[in-house]
């Protein structure tokens, strides 16, 4: 596991954007050979997200040969409603950057048949070719996509019950009003995720801090569903200096040695 400690958010942010960027583009995707992204929702990629949006206007990468599968999609909500991750995604990403509405894929979370809807697509991932590049935040009690604690580490994508304090954290979303957030959704499974050639994982801010010290420093574990990355052979966690704040001095230290001369977001360009 690698690990990447960012002054702040805006370079958090910066790294993670050129990162995928980068990869995208040493990949030389064509629609023969799509470069196969899966994307995340939520507060701590948007600064990603926002960094890709300007690189792509810029000319320096094209999103026409990418392919994206989302983690997760909550159960009983439109792609229309205002909370469902189908409206987050393309009011964040996809309708701002050039790609092809047809090379996106979300989970529908009113599909009649959930189970059918869950195992057509991770027929749909393996039918691409499988995920090069997974892009994914952590919740405050250490979940990946809605893989909740004691989610099995090798499990695919299925319908979950969200625990109490994921509604809670997504109340905000929902006027503060726990009543109103799904009380289950879809997600891809932590095996799903840690099929993909490569992993990268955002924290930034206290609140994920100790979440970010169970899964750098703790042991593999059902408890920590993000821990799982540790076993991954190319999983990168990019953090803000907060979100980095409940480790180990000697581990802290310990990455910022390793990666000193990575650590610079222009020369990802
Ligand atoms: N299903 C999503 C996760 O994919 C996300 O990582 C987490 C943290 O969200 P945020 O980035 O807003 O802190 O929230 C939700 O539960």
């Amino acid at each position: 596991m690698r690990v990447i400690i960012q002054p702040d958010y805006e370079n958090l942010s910066l790294w993670a954007a050129r990162y995928i960027a980068r990869s995208i583009k040493d990949f030389s995707p064509t629609a023969a050979k799509p470069y196969v992204l899966g994307l995340p929702t939520g507060s701590s990629p948007l600064g990603t997200y926002r960094e890709l949006i300007r690189l792509n206007k810029e000319g320096y990468v094209s999103f026409k040969h990418v392919v994206t599968f989302n983690m997760d999609e909550y159960v009983g909500l439109s792609a229309e409603h205002p909370q469902s991750y189908h409206r987050f995604m393309w009011d964040n990403l996809f309708s701002r950057v050039d790609i092809n509405p047809k090379n996106v894929h979300i989970l529908d979370g009113l599909a009649e048949d959930l189970e059918l809807e869950c195992a057509a697509y991770e027929a749909l991932i393996t039918e691409s070719g499988g995920i090069r590049l997974f892009l994914g935040g952590i919740g405050a009690d250490g979940h990946l996509a809605f893989n909740e604690p004691f989610s099995s580490l090798s499990s695919r994508t299925r319908v979950k019950t969200l625990t109490y304090d994921t509604k809670v954290a997504n109340s905000r979303f929902f006027d503060n009003d726990i009543s109103k957030v799904p009380s289950t959704a879809l997600t891809v499974g932590i095996k799903t995720v840690c099929d993909a050639h490569e992993v990268v994982l955002l924290a930034n801010g206290h609140a994920k801090a100790r979440a970010v010290q169970a899964m750098v420093e703790g042991g593999v574990s059902q408890a920590w569903t993000a821990s799982a990355l540790q076993l991954h052979p190319r999983s990168i966690v990019v953090l803000d200096e907060p979100a980095s704040g409940e480790l180990k001095v000697d581990t802290w230290k310990y990455f910022k040695d390793i990666e000193a001369f990575n650590l610079d977001v222009e020369n990802l360009l």
